[in-house]
């Protein structure tokens, strides 16, 4: 058994924003280190843990996770298209040892996966196919959302069943922490945004995913300006929260209320349950040490952008 976990935030606006050049030296230095640790240790194999924002899961049919058999990146944002490297026999056997647990996991013979799920992959490799691939969703854009318990839950029993594998893996958990980039929300969705939320009219024309783009890129721009109608960021909460993974206690996150870290942090800031179920499958197995982290507030990117590495000690 080896394993590792590389955890960050990624962002569509990584491409579009005008950052300061301090903010980009300090970005592409810990993007470095990402490569750096994810090199050295040279995995067999790549799981997954992120998001999606409704590119591949609508509120047609919401699972809260699902690990996918087979995947395609749509290549929204600029990020890398195509077929991705899913060991089908692999990821199968993922599921039925997780579900076997009694968590409650959904499956997916063709997933669609968007700049969430492979954001970091063409960070540290430049290619999203160079390594096999394992991509497991985890719902944290369409409320409602399970207990964050369940999530670490989640993640403890992807550990013990990673644990089993010849293979060295590398556990990516993408996503997070406080933001609130502007994702329509069911609750105040207009009639079109409501069809696109239910996933109609997908693939979406170039239009009009050209429009749903331009959307998050001004918002972070008036953002930064300080003229966005969105929630703050939330950098204690955050700090707090990265204090809490590397503890290597997970038990504070048990209290966690999905409706306070909405109010705190974000509508977005669910995203952290990819974080959260990543340390927890490391946790499962043995006790761990942060070897890098970097956190900063980035309002160009709306994000408490982090990102750490772990291994076990
Ligand atoms: O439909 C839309 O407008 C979706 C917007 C979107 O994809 C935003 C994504 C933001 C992140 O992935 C993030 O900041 O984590
Ligand atoms: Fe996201």
């Amino acid at each position: 058994m080896t394993l590792a976990l590389l955890a960050m935030s990624h962002s569509p606006l990584l491409e579009f924003a005008d950052l300061d050049a301090d903010v980009t030296a300090e970005l592409d230095q810990t993007f470095a280190a990402a490569k750096d640790f994810v090199h050295d240790y040279d995995p067999d194999i790549v799981v997954n843990l992120a998001p999606d924002h409704y590119n591949g899961f609508f509120y047609n049919l919401m699972p809260a996770y699902c690990v996918g058999y087979a995947a395609t990146s749509i290549g929204d944002y600029g990020s890398q298209a195509g077929r991705l490297d899913v060991p089908e026999a692999k990821a199968r056997s993922l599921a039925e040892a997780v579900i076997a647990e009694g968590i409650d996991l959904s499956v997916s013979l063709e997933m669609e996966v968007d700049h969430g799920t492979v954001q970091p992959m063409e960070i540290v490799y430049g290619d999203i196919t160079a390594k096999p691939f394992i991509p497991i969703f985890i719902n944290s854009v369409a409320p409602p959302f399970t207990p964050v318990k369940r999530v670490r839950q989640l993640g403890e029993a992807l550990g013990r069943h990673l644990a089993t594998w010849d293979e060295k893996v590398l556990l990516i958990s993408s996503g997070g922490l406080s933001h609130d980039p502007p994702v329509p929300r069911l609750a105040t969705a207009t009639p079109a945004q409501r069809a696109m939320l239910m996933g109609e009219n997908q693939p979406l024309p170039a239009e009009a995913r050209a429009a749903r783009q331009q959307r998050v890129i001004d918002a972070a721009r008036d953002f930064a300006a300080g003229t966005a109608d969105i929630q703050d960021l939330a950098p204690e909460w955050d700090r707090e929260l990265l204090r809490i993974l590397a503890s290597g206690d997970l038990s504070p996150v048990d209290t966690f209320d999905p409706d306070e870290m909405t109010r705190i942090a974000g509508n977005s800031s669910h995203e952290v349950r990819t974080w959260i179920a990543g340390y927890a499958a490391m946790a499962a197995v043995g006790t761990y040490e942060v070897q890098h982290t970097y956190y900063r507030p980035i309002r160009e990117l709306i994000a408490g952008f982090a990102m750490t590495t772990v291994v076990h000690t």
